[in-house]
């Protein structure tokens, strides 16, 4: 669709520019030498999103996870018992383990190298690939450990077998010399991995965070019960105030009900014990079925339920087969106990029932599981959810029956939870007949001409001038424009009068054609997506996480489904002879300059002060069209449950210090952003 533009000289020049760009980058620039190969771990280094799915904070973690997973496998796999965890003042992050230590003999492809030279320094080696080394492993693709060391400014590998040490260093990857014997070890054994995270891809200010960690030691305990983890962490890392220890030690005999139980502390629940087991597949279903399942669950009507799962002690936050087996045997479960105490309504339950106030966590160990990507979000193994739908269904069935004033209690709750959906339907049903409902637009809204609500979308932005730009900017067919004006009130600590009188917010939730907290319903939602459009500034970040902190406290299975994003405007644009392209922020700048622009003229870079000042036609091409935009999906990203409530009640809560010690520590955001 043509976009009219104010200024239609502007418009020719900028036809010719983008003309002449296309031009170049089609015949001059692009021959045989514009083909690159790139070897080694090259290609980790140029695009480290690929391998561990971005360079922020949760990527930068991501980096212990890949080597503390390979310690913990040595320790699923019967070779290790302890594991240590260290974080040094420099920066720098230690994993130990008592294992087999990774092997050090030459190589048989490679004669003149190491096995531990070949593991680090090349993707897809390892010994996790279904050969004998290891049964369960939360390794697969021989990548996690080389891609650390790609991603690291220094990393050191210390192996003891065989009653003597080794020990390699690395530089980005690169070997700083052979493997050395360093000398005898009679008393160790094991594997050390040593490495500080490349500031030229993870920022200059870029520090792990204690807290963080600690957590994922923590947990990793608790879905192991054969592993103590030891934690130690420099005191000069830790603030006053911290709850992070200096030292601490984590071994859980109870596994996961110790989880739950530390999870849950104090809620009100269903059942005392909760509903907790252990099934080694092979005693279930013969002994060439590999792995097992652990499992603990409980229900409160006090707080939204959840379910935090794993698979070899990965965690799985997108859930899986596993999730899907487990929730399948406690339905099914639920409803012969209906029909064996005769409650017909039993009948009607369903997964999403069970699910409402059920608190549970699942951890799998299988062979060879499936993920998708491989930051292993998602379990996709098929088996698995027939292994672990077999395995819970009989120890759900006795424990119903062993305790009937619980049983019944939980079977009341998931029936009064069934009843409820099934008259929401009802209710909706009737609305849908009897009224061609009219629907009250806001008169600033700008809303898509298709009907369809597939693939529509409506862009939430910043002040009327950006409203405007993004009016001119939009496919009136599928994009619809909302301009917000000013701050709209933090929500986090608004009484709900003030929330339903605030004008912004109302206007927010009738473009959407929901409402807001207990009687949303994502049913009624007028768009595929919502879009969050703001300056790339201070301001704009700010007015971004209201919006976002409402969704989360008054919408949030919206964002559960996957339907809120984040538009990615760009901060510059940078322009050499007839070719544009446009940074988003300081570090895609640096990192534009230094790749695309070497040496060929003058380089104009021009900074944007808003969205208002852009043209409707790059904040089309930059920003809005689906063909060359992108989005960040807005996601819940939780370590452990309850995280995220914790984070937003720091945030935006009503203690200012905390959100002013939050953005200290996350000052390279902060200053990111500021103008
Ligand atoms: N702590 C350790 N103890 C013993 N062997 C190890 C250890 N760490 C790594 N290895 C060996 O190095 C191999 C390569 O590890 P790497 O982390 O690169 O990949 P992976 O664990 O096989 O798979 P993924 O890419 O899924 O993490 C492992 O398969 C294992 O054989």
């Amino acid at each position: 669709m043509a976009t009219p533009n104010a200024n239609p000289a502007a418009r020719a020049d900028e036809d010719e520019d983008l003309f002449q760009a296309r031009e170049d980058a089609a015949s001059g620039a692009y021959d045989a030498s514009a083909i690159e190969v790139l070897e080694g771990l090259e290609p980790v280094r140029k695009r480290p999103g690929m391998y561990i799915g971005g360079t922020d904070e949760r990527a930068r973690h991501h980096l212990v996870a890949e080597v503390l997973d390979n310690a913990m496998d040595e320790a699923v796999a019967g070779h290790a018992t302890r594991i240590e965890i260290e974080l040094d003042a420099d920066g720098f992050a230690t994993v130990r383990d008592n294992g087999r230590g990774i092997p050090v003999d030459p190589h048989p492809r490679f004669p003149d190298k190491s096995a531990l030279e070949v593991i680090l320094c090349t993707l897809h080696a390892g010994g996790k690939f279904g050969g004998k080394a290891y049964q369960t492993s939360g390794g697969l693709h021989g990548v996690g450990v080389s891609v650390v060391n790609a991603l690291s400014e220094s990393l050191v590998v210390e192996v003891a077998r065989g009653r003597t040490l080794y020990r390699q260093r690395f530089a980005r990857g690169v070997p700083l010399g052979p493997l050395e014997t360093v000398g005898p070890a009679p008393n160790r054994r094991g594997t050390s991995v040593s490495f500080r995270p490349d500031p030229q891809i993870f920022g200059e200010r870029a520090r792990f965070k204690p807290a963080r960690l600690l957590k994922m030691a923590r947990s990793k305990a608790y879905l192991f019960s054969g592993v103590e983890i030891r934690w130690k962490c420099a005191p000069e890392l830790l603030r006053e105030g911290d709850e992070t220890p200096a030292e601490a030690v984590f071994h859980f005999p109870g596994g996961l009900a110790d989880y739950l139980n530390f999870t849950l502390q104090g809620a009100a629940t269903f059942s005392e014990n909760p509903f907790a087991g252990k099934v080694v597949f092979a005693e279930k279903f013969g002994p060439d079925t590999v792995g097992s399942v652990e499992w603990a669950a409980n229900w409160t009507p006090a707080r939204d339920g959840f379910a935090a799962s794993y698979c070899n002690t990965v965690p799985t936050p997108e859930g899986g087969t596993h999730e899907a087996g487990f929730w399948a045997a406690l339905t099914k479960g639920l409803r012969a106990y209906g029909e064996l105490t005769g409650q017909k309504k039993a009948a009607q339950i369903t997964r999403e029932d069970v699910m409402a106030g059920g608190c549970a966590m699942i951890s799998v160990f299988i062979r060879e599981p499936e993920f998708v990507g491989q930051t292993k979000d998602r379990l996709a193994t098929a088996e698995a959810q027939r292994l672990v739908e077999g395995a819970v269904r009989d120890h759900f069935d006795n424990w119903l029956a062993a305790d009937p004033a619980a049983g019944g209690a939980l079977l009341d709750f998931v029936i009064q939870r069934a009843e409820e959906r099934l008259r929401r339907r009802a209710e909706k049903e009737t609305q849908r007949k009897t009224a061609t409902r009219k629907l009250r637009l806001p008169g600033k809204l700008a809303d898509c001409s298709d009907a369809s609500r597939a693939g529509s979308e409506i862009f939430l932005v910043e002040g009327d001038s950006a409203g405007g730009s993004a009016k001119q900017a939009r496919d009136r067919r599928t994009q619809a424009v909302l301009p917000l004006r000013g701050k709209i009130l933090n929500v986090a600590n608004a009484s709900i009068e003030k929330l339903t009188q605030n004008q912004e917010l109302q206007d927010l939730c009738q473009a959407l054609g929901v409402q807001p907290g207990a009687r949303f319903r994502l049913e009624d939602l007028r768009y595929e997506r919502v879009i969050i459009m703001t300056d790339a500034d201070v301001d704009g970040a700010h007015i971004a996480s209201l919006l976002m902190t409402f969704f989360y406290r008054q919408m949030r299975p919206l964002i559960d489904a996957g339907r809120l994003f984040l538009a990615q405007p760009p901060l510059y644009r940078i322009t050499q002879g007839a070719t544009s392209v446009y940074a988003r922020d300081d570090a895609h700048k640096d990192e534009l300059l230094a790749t695309r622009f070497k040496g060929r003229g003058k380089v104009e870079i021009g900074r944007f002060k808003g969205l208002g000042e852009m043209m409707p036609r790059q904040l089309k091409e930059t920003t809005m069209d689906p063909a060359t935009r992108t989005l960040v999906r807005v996601m819940i990203d939780e370590d452990e449950p309850g995280e995220t409530d914790d984070l937003v009640e720091r945030l935006m809560g009503r203690k200012a210090e905390t959100r002013f010690r939050f953005i200290q520590e996350n000052a390279r955001f902060a200053e990111a952003l500021d103008v």
